[in-house]
């Protein structure tokens, strides 16, 4: 809703009531049409302001009714209603003006902001425009170029930059409504035209079309098969070369395309699961609501290879400080030199407001006796980390929480060598850990509610989206990786080239695909991991089965003939030289496929795109719904989180186990038997029951999962 109060000096004051971010729900609209007209309609008001409750202005549309039918007045009226007022009307910005919101204050005649809220137009991450007008009274305000930039990223800007493009009129330290209420009243009775920006021309550089022609081929390489950024330069060419309302047409047009795609659905979903993970529960009924995790001030992290140097300046980034560990001299040498240039980019790159904690390098590990928290970064070994983490627990006191950064390994295992096993949880970081959005936090049976709060406090604090997850092996992330690694490797020794998988996963949307990747992260990484698995290594029959199952050597082979990706310039692909970046097919590649497939027998075929895409993703997917069963992973959207924010799942398809709802449950078990059917010896290719059960319970959107996933579960953890 909308409050209506008369201050004194003739000013009406409304003020946005829906908590907590006064989106604009069907009554908020209705209550600023009702208040508006009052406004016009009290011969004793010459001025209006309109402000958020609770120092926010306003956060947008309610993305909660785009589910719904539309009810309530529409936006659209709306702020072309406050643009005609003829007395003044003044937006008092604080907290936020995003989306809808900053179309409001676009609509009244002046702005006023506080120097700390945030504004910008970010439709486009939800699969949408800025269809009240937002894009076409934008452009005509700061100009088309800049508009562009806005509008296609969705970024949010802060006051002084507002002030700057012109979005502002004013900004301010102290109470913005008041500066406002001061600022309406000075200008009561001055003429309005020049303040209706639906009325203005749209200032563009001479040259509009190749401006547009750029940002269009910039758009559409940037967003992998997004369709909203494309629509967004649509309607901003809209703009810039028709009239007005034949540019509102075009917003409309637009809008109602992107309402109903598919996109706008999964980007939504996304939103809403980057929040729903932060609310994590344990099965003894603790959660995010009950309890409390320390503040931690001092941290220390062991071993400063690749991860831990990244989760050493991801911690002092948050202001605190850091002993960063590492016994071998020559590693802690490079890392002391690397890591405060590696800070001083990133902190530069943040404008923080907060200066980074201290960091001392040290090659004792008894230098950590003194912190609150400890993070084992060592190689992805068990012997090697139930060493340490025996080390740290005669060197920390008992109430140290101690963490490992391990991609898959048992933390429960670990907990067992310390001396308080509820005060250890994994925090499993990705490369490059500062900048790496996503981090899981590994609940073993024995983590304490306080060492889960505590963790999960901490990855927010270094502005991850930290997704709380069971102890199994490979946790989510990387568990459902696997059936979908050995399906890319398994194309290949059917036919296909790593060209082909890549090809049709980039087509799909993801960043890079599988050998791609797997050159930029080193093939030593997996194979050591396979080593560590007893999969690989000498002693072990280079088969193509391994326990009974299907098995692919091809990795472990291209490894142990030294090619270990782009840093030795030759893996999967060739390149220009060690550290090469672009990737050329490799004629040799090719041979070593055609001698493996001779060797074993194996018969080359032609592999359709489609064919590449269902065996690795629903392979991955299926491990999905394995992991709801087994309650490893909350819900779905943990998951997809997981996936989005670590993995290079396009964001626009909402994340694998979204996915399949979209491409119908129904679908993915009728394939995934299909391809278990030609291929018995693959485990990971057999439904899962939950798969099952859900069809079988007439396939219920993600959001009714849960009702269906067993509720005696074997090992349930979360
Ligand atoms: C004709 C179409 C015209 C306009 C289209 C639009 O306006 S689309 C909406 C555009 N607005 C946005 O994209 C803003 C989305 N919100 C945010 O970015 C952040 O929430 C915000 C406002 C920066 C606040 O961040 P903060 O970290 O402080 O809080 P949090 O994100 O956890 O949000 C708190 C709860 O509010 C819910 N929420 C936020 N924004 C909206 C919204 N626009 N509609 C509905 N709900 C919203 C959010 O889900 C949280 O809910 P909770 O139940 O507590 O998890």
């Amino acid at each position: 809703m909308a409050t209506y109060s008369r201050l004194p000096g003739s000013v009406a004051l409304i003020t946005l009531q829906n908590p907590p971010v006064n989106a604009l729900s069907a009554a908020v609209r209705q209550g600023i049409v009702d208040t508006v007209q009052r406004a016009l309609k009290d011969p004793k008001v010459t001025s209006v302001v309109i402000c958020g409750q609770n120092g926010r202005f306003c956060g947008g549309a309610d993305i909660r009714e785009f589910a719904g039918p539309m009810l309530g007045p529409p936006l659209v009226p709306m702020i072309h209603a406050i643009e005609a007022v003829d007395k003044p009307v003044v937006a008092a910005i604080e907290g936020v003006a995003l989306g809808g919101g900053l179309e409001l204050a676009l609509g009244c005649h002046y702005r006023i902001a506080h120097s700390k809220a945030l504004l910008g137009l970010p439709e486009v991450t939800l699969g949408l425009l800025p269809a009240a007008g937002g894009t076409q009274r934008l452009p005509r305000l700061i100009g088309l170029t800049a508009a562009l930039d806005l509008i296609t990223t969705g970024r949010h800007i802060s006051a002084a930059e507002a002030l700057k493009l012109g979005i502002l009129d004013q900004v301010t330290d102290s109470n913005a409504v008041d500066l406002a209420v001061d600022f309406v009243r000075s200008v009561a009775g001055q003429p309005l035209d020049s303040r209706r920006l639906s009325t203005l021309a749209c200032p563009c550089p001479p040259d509009v079309d190749s401006l547009l022609d750029k940002v269009m081929a910039q758009v559409r390489q940037r967003s992998r098969g997004a369709l909203a950024p494309v629509a967004c330069v649509q309607a901003l060419r809209a703009a810039a070369t028709l009239p007005y309302t034949q540019g509102m047409e075009k917003e409309r047009d637009l809008m109602a395309t992107l309402f109903n795609s598919g996109q706008a659905r999964a980007l939504q979903y996304a939103f809403f699961s980057q929040r729903v993970v932060g609310k994590w529960s344990l099965p003894s009924g603790a959660n995010w609501n009950n309890s409390t995790g320390r503040t931690i001030s001092k941290a220390a992290v062991i071993g400063l290879g690749t991860m831990g140097r990244g989760i050493v300046v991801a911690l002092a980034l948050t202001g605190m400080s850091v002993v960063a560990v590492e016994t071998q001299e020559k590693q802690l040498a490079e890392a002391s030199q690397a890591v405060p240039a590696m800070l001083q980019r990133e902190a530069g790159r943040r404008s923080l407001a907060t200066p980074p904690g201290v960091i001392t390098f040290s090659s004792n590990l008894q230098d950590v006796s003194e912190v609150e928290l400890v993070i084992e970064a060592v190689f992805e070994n068990m012997a090697l980390k139930l060493q340490v983490f025996r080390h740290l627990a005669s060197v920390c006191g008992p109430g140290t929480l101690l963490c490992s950064n391990t991609s898959g390994l048992d933390m429960d295992q670990l907990a067992a060598v310390t001396k308080s096993p509820a005060l250890v949880v994994g925090m499993h970081f990705f490369a490059p850990a500062h900048v790496m959005k996503l981090l899981e936090v590994v609940c073993g049976p024995r983590s304490s509610p306080e060492a889960v709060a505590t963790a999960m406090q901490l990855g927010k604090r270094m502005g991850k989206v930290s997704v709380a997850v069971g102890n199994c092996p490979g946790f989510v992330g990387n568990r459902m990786l696997k059936p979908y690694l050995e399906q890319a490797n398994f194309l290949l020794e059917e036919g296909a080239t790593p060209q082909q998988v890549d090809e049709a996963l980039e087509e799909f949307g993801f960043p890079m695909g599988v050998f791609r990747m797997s050159d930029l992260s080193g093939l030593d990484v997996g194979w050591r991991i396979r080593k560590e698995a007893g999969l690989t290594g000498p002693g072990v029959e280079p088969s193509r089965t391994r326990q009974g199952r299907r098995y692919s050597p091809l990795p472990d082979q291209v490894c142990e003939a030294g090619r270990l990706g782009q840093k030795t310039g030759r893996g999967w692909y060739q390149y220009d030289g060690p550290g090469g970046r672009v990737a050329r097919s490799d004629p040799w590649v090719h041979i070593f496929l055609e001698a493996y497939r001779a060797q074993h027998g194996l018969v080359a075929r032609s592999i359709a795109p489609e064919e590449i895409l269902e065996r690795c993703l629903y392979a991955l997917i299926n491990e999905g719904f394995n992991i709801l069963q087994e309650a490893m992973a909350a819900g779905p959207e943990h998951i997809d989180a997981i996936y989005v924010f670590g993995y290079g799942w396009p964001r626009h398809r909402g994340g694998p186990m979204f996915h399949a709802g979209q491409v119908g449950l129904g679908r993915v078990l009728e394939r995934l038997e299909h391809h278990h059917h030609n291929h018995p010896d693959v485990p990971h290719l057999e439904p899962s029951t939950l798969l099952r059960r859900l069809v079988a319970g007439g396939s219920p959107p993600v959001q009714k999962w849960r009702e269906f996933i067993n509720k005696d579960r074997v090992h349930s953890q979360l």
